[in-house]
């Protein structure tokens, strides 16, 4: 099996989460946190930081990996292996990229009829400050057909 290095970066502020709208590519028209793949010669944390100023316009110091997320797509041989990061320590404005259109939302008011799938099953082990580890068996883009989540004490 090959697996896909990803990062996934949420950034917090009191009750907000800043959520970016996908413009294009892999998830577009939906809300996520911001992250891509991690290339070679850089460490996972140093992809999840330049991903996030890269579709954000923030710079966001001591990221906290919070969670990691293994999707496996119904006929596809490659696994995306998903590390999950949360900050509350950042930099400037959020800005709109060519990527990505950043909003605050309430954590009540999360979007998840607009986001992956998946999101409403984790989300709110992140917001209650779990760590998590968790696989989903995908076919197609909506439709989870199975999963195990885990609330972990060490990633
Ligand atoms: C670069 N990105 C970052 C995050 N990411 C995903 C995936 C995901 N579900 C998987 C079925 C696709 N769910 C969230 N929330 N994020 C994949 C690619």
């Amino acid at each position: 099996t090959t697996r896909k290095l990803l990062s996934l970066v949420f950034v917090r502020e009191a009750s907000k989460i800043l959520l970016g709208y996908k413009k294009r590519g892999f998830g577009q028209g939906w809300w996520n946190g911001f992250g891509g793949k991690v290339e070679k010669g850089e460490t996972i944390m140093q992809g999840a930081l330049r991903e996030l100023t890269e579709e954000s316009g923030l710079i966001g110091d001591s990221l906290e990996e919070i969670g990691l997320l293994t999707f496996e797509f119904e006929g596809d041989p490659v696994l995306l292996e998903v590390h999950v990061f949360s900050t509350t320590k950042f930099s400037g404005k959020p800005e709109e990229t060519e990527e990505m259109r950043p909003a605050w939302f309430d954590i009540q008011d999360i979007p998840f009829k607009k986001m992956w799938s998946d999101d409403v099953l984790w989300f709110p082990l992140m917001l209650k400050g779990s760590k998590f580890k968790g696989y989903f068996l995908f076919k197609g883009l909506h439709d989870i057909l199975k999963y195990k989540l885990d609330e972990v004490d060490k990633i």
